[in-house]
């Protein structure tokens, strides 16, 4: 076995997965390989026509991605890693290069374009040893490979296409599939290596790392290593002794940004900081290629120069195994942020003055006001809603800024001294004022209320690992806060899930066929919007909405919803009592907020009262699987007491582990997404 000795020689080293993906970390964490994460900031957008197969481009797109954290990480997070991991994973089929999916129409072009063929999975693998000399400067040397599996798809019908796509897994993988979870149902066969189609050929990085470890690399003033063609076929390389330049170098060094110099032997540097040359020579039964990459001075002058490099481009390293490359780079430059970053990051540093200017407006009813008045000056607003002139004239031009108002310029017929009128948008028309059949305007002042305070307090909530609603209210729990508050407290409470639920009730209640269904029971229901929903949607369904006696007693205040009288409120405790008899529970934002043991508590009752094909229908917002978005859930996580946000995948587990089989999810691009389970 080669791993054992290899990972023992890692030990003690600095190993860094250049890559997000959590297949491959959990590939690489299931051998007991020990490794960091710093996930590569090099997009994917290397010309693919500029590669004579499909393999170059995943292998320079490997090379890439490592040689971007190994040039960054001693600058940005000021240590050298000893051994960086780059991988990229691409699907091929009649000649295309299918990467991951942008939406749901190029994830049901890719896979269509599967169904029923055979295709090409190659994983380019880049390994980067980085070696700190004693002047600072840190020495890369590269080792590539690539493995390729060919894989053949059943015959997909569109039903089949769509359920998939709809279940949210093609999103993020290439080809728009997962051979190791849903996706492993579309496929006949595979051949060659699984974890390869995973994203991660395991076990020729093994073997070559074994070649690494076990047969010393050649040092720098060596010469290098050179490569034989594997036996599967899978890496073809030959070695030359003289000095040549290959079609992807040639290409890649097209793309060289303005202030780089890219040098191939045809194109020699004028000024180089660094000049590197690799010699092809053959080795006698070694499989390993050595290319001297970059030296990269840690100096802080030329430290910014690098990180322009870094950033995301090209690089052209190396050619076709064997062959001489010499790279310099040009240092000493200036490093310009890119428009794009500036924007970004602008809009996150003002994104609570934004978010503040909104509530304070909803707060004092700016949009009510222009719903009765519209085209009003800033004065009248100001005059109706007792606050300055001054102020308000603020407030209403950066709601124009934001989009949530529209300024009225005085027509070209009234004198130039006439001000500015101020009218709502459709937004604000539709989402904003108070009595708007989707207002958001009870979310909104809870957030002013309850979350703000509650992210002020955000830096001391991070170090102890818990909000802080001491801090912020004077109580320890939310809990607390909700059963402490006053009645009109409460009624803001439901106003708040009522705007969400109205708003988002459609999408979930239409995400499903649920005419099987004749009885639901939403947990937790609240005001009964989603009720109101689903018996619009299903005019089969009744639904009895359950939740605590002090909400079910303001209910009222939010009905009649839609005057159906298919609709009941139960009042109890969905812990203490008896849950109602019915053939679909529904659980919308109830779980995400729960301690696990509770939400365990709860899930067992509902199993209990479920008898076989009973179904259970959870809303929640969905975390991708890498748990990188969407952000919307990740930062109201930060604002959580004792629950957890998942992903659908996660959700199902859950649920699987009380006896439920998740049949669909859907990501409905509203703010919930919705999976509906089975009672097994
Ligand atoms: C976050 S809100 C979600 C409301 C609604 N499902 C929605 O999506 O808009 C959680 C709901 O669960 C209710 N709830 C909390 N604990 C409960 C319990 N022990 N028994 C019954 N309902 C409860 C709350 O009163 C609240 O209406």
């Amino acid at each position: 076995m080669v791993l054992n000795p290899v990972i023992s020689k890692l030990a003690g080293k600095l190993v860094v997965l250049a890559s997000a993906s959590p297949r491959r970390q959990e590939i690489l964490r299931n051998v007991g390989l020990r490794f960091e994460i710093v996930p590569s900031w090099f997009k994917e957008t290397l010309d693919k026509r500029l590669f004579k197969a499909p393999h170059e481009y995943a292998v320079e797109t490997a090379k890439q991605k490592a040689l971007e954290v190994a040039r960054r990480m001693p600058i940005k997070h000021l240590k050298t890693p000893d051994i960086v991991i780059g991988a990229d994973t691409i699907v091929t089929v009649d000649g295309m290069i299918l990467e991951k999916p942008v939406d749901k129409h190029d994830a049901y072009r890719m896979l269509s374009s599967l169904s029923g063929k055979e295709h090409s999975v190659f994983t380019g693998v880049a390994i980067i040893l980085c070696h700190e000399k004693e002047n600072e400067e840190v020495d890369y040397q590269l080792m590539d490979f690539y493995e390729e599996t060919k894989v053949k798809f059943a015959d997909l019908s569109e039903d089949m296409l769509w359920e998939y796509i709809n279940s949210g897994e093609p999103m993020d993988k290439a080809g728009g599939y997962g051979i190791q979870a849903l996706g492993g149902m579309l496929v006949e066969y595979v051949h060659g290596d699984f974890l390869n189609v995973v994203g991660f050929p395991l076990n020729r990085f093994c073997k070559q790392l074994n070649i690494i470890y076990n047969h010393s690399p050649p040092s720098l003033d060596q010469e290098h290593e050179s490569v034989h063609p594997s036996h599967n076929g899978t890496h073809a390389t030959s070695v030359h002794t003289q000095p040549s330049q290959s079609s992807a170098a040639k290409h890649s060094s097209s793309s060289t940004t303005p202030g780089q110099t890219h040098h191939t032997p045809n194109s020699p540097s004028t000024s180089p900081l660094h000049k590197v040359k690799r010699k092809g020579n053959e080795g006698e039964g070694s499989e390993s290629l050595w290319t001297l990459v970059d030296s990269l001075s840690k100096h802080t002058d030329d430290r910014k120069a690098e990180l322009h490099d870094s950033e995301n481009t090209a690089l052209p390293l190396t050619g076709s195994r064997g062959q001489v490359i010499e790279i310099s780079v040009t240092g000493h430059e200036d490093c310009e942020p890119h428009e794009e970053d500036l924007k970004r990051i602008s809009q996150l540093i003002d994104g609570f003055r934004a978010s503040k200017a909104l509530f304070t407006a909803s707060q004092l009813r700016v949009f009510d006001q222009l719903h009765r008045t519209p085209r009003a000056e800033a004065a009248q607003v100001a005059q109706e809603l007792k606050a300055s002139v001054k102020g308000i004239e603020c407030l209403l031009e950066a709601c124009v800024s934001l989009g949530l108002l529209k300024k009225v310029s005085p027509g070209v017929s009234t004198p130039s001294c006439q001000k500015a009128l101020y009218e709502n948008t459709e937004l604000a028309t539709t989402l904003l004022r108070s009595d708007a059949p989707f207002s958001l305007r009870g979310h909104i002042q809870r957030c002013n209320d309850t979350v703000w305070p509650l992210f002020s307090h955000l830096e001391s909530a991070v170090q102890e690992g818990a909000p802080q609603h001491d801090k912020a209210f004077g109580k320890k729990t939310s809990k607390d806060v909700l059963q402490d508050s006053s009645q009109d407290d409460k009624l803001r409470f439901m106003s708040a899930m009522h705007g969400i639920a109205r708003v988002t009730g459609k999408s979930v209640a239409t995400a499903f066929d649920l005419s099987c269904y004749k009885t639901a029971c939403d947990l937790g229901g609240c005001t009964g919007a989603m009720a109101c929903e689903l018996t619009k949607a299903h005019p089969g369904l009744s639904v009895t909405v359950f939740d605590l006696p002090a909400v079910v007693e303001k209910s009222e205040h939010f009905q009649p919803l839609c005057g159906d009288n298919r609709i009941s409120f139960v009042a109890g405790d969905f812990f203490k009592d008896e849950l109602p008899k019915a053939d679909l529970y529904i659980l919308a934002r109830v779980l995400h907020d729960l301690p696990e043991e509770k939400v365990n508590i709860l899930l067992k009752k509902i199993a209990a009262a479920c008898t076989t094909g009973c179904g259970l229908l959870l809303s929640e917002i969905f975390l991708d699987e890498e748990r990188r978005g969407p952000s919307r859930g990740l930062l109201q996580a930060l604002g959580m007491s004792e629950g957890r946000q998942r992903s659908a995948e996660e959700y199902s587990l859950l649920l699987k582990s009380h006896g439920f089989t998740t049949t669909h999810v859907r990501h409905t691009g509203n703010l919930l997404d919705a999976m509906l389970c089975i009672k097994a």
